[in-house]
């Protein structure tokens, strides 16, 4: 068997590593070599690469590198860090950076290891977005609607603006389901998810699948005639969609019984109560025949 020597090993290694390698002469902070991964990630040849600088390829990082140098510099310590990559073809690489430091006869230099981490990120960020999905109507789900309620009661609080809630039951499901099977009873539901993600113009405004055939709309600085006023859109575009429920008590179509609550949100109340005085009130439009909006007062006992 045939054995490498060391400087041969090490060449084979940085012709062959997956991850790309650049080597920087620190003082000229010039781009002295790097390997075919390097040239072939960033789709750039060899000698281009050489007349480059560290800020042409992670142009969007230019602090976070300066402070990286500081930090080899004076330490000498290793550093890695997940930045981004300009490609030739002018493309963002999301790649996770590991550099070290060494000194050869006085001179230092740096050896960056860079690995294209960007399918990683995409699977991330799909992951991201799963976890605050709902599977069946694609609309956000409970989690989302907690962590967006949180954000836009405390800007509300701040700017002492109102916020709206609007509860939405779908009427007499139950039979819907029974009439025409549970896999109808999903196309309902998303027929109506759509109903009320049409209904909703600002982009501040989120509607979540809250639970089996519950839906929630949050309207930040939206005051009670707005919330009203987006509860007549929903009405008057469920009613165009003529969704047969024959058996329904109420009407040959599908409609829904929705309450609405709306608060200038203070240190005294929680967003939870705001979200149960709206359901108070669809309680109560369900107790008055359904397909009916209702809207909570707080002179009233519910
Ligand atoms: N097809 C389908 N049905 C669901 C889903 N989630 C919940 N349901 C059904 O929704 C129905 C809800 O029924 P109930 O809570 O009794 O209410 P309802 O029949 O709508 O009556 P009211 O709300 O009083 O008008 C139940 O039959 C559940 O099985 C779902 O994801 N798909």
């Amino acid at each position: 068997m045939l054995a490498l020597n060391e400087s041969e090993l090490s060449q084979k290694i940085f012709e062959f590593s997956n991850d790309g390698i650049f080597i920087l002469l620190l003082d000229e902070n010039r781009i002295i070599d790097v390997n075919p991964s390097a040239t072939k990630m960033l789709g750039y040849s060899r000698d281009e690469l050489l007349t480059m600088r560290i800020s042409d390829i992670h142009p969007k990082e230019m602090d976070l590198l300066e402070e990286f140098a500081n930090q080899v510099l004076a330490k000498g310590a290793g550093w890695s860090n997940e930045l981004t990559c300009k490609t030739k073809k002018g493309e963002l690489l999301f790649v996770e950076v590991s550099a070290s430091m060494i000194t050869i006869d006085d001179q230092k230099y740096l050896i960056s290891m860079v690995r294209n981490i960007s399918c990683r990120k995409q699977i991330e960020a799909q992951l991201r977005m799963f976890s605050f999905t709902d599977g069946l109507t694609g609309l956000a789900n409970r989690r989302k609607l907690d962590e967006y309620m949180d954000i836009e009661w405390r800007r509300a609080m701040r700017n002492e603006l109102p916020i709206s809630i609007i509860m939405i039951d779908i009427d007499y499901f139950k039979l819907f389901n029974d009439t025409y099977g549970h896999l109808e009873g999903d196309s309902c539901l998303k027929a109506v998810a759509n109903v009320i993600q049409n209904s909703l113009v600002r982009p501040g405004d989120l509607c979540a699948r809250y639970g089996g055939e519950e839906f929630i709309v949050l309207l930040p600085n939206t005051d009670k005639d707005g919330a009203l006023h987006i509860t007549n859109i929903i009405e008057k575009t469920l009613a165009s969609e003529r969704i047969e429920n024959i058996n329904s008590d109420i009407n040959s179509f599908v409609t829904v019984s929705m309450g609405v609550a709306c608060i200038v949100p203070n240190s005294k109340v929680t967003s939870s109560q705001l979200i149960f005085k709206a359901d108070r009130a669809l309680y109560k439009a369900k107790g008055e025949g359904r397909n009916k909006t209702i809207c909570f007062l707080d002179s009233e006992n519910h």
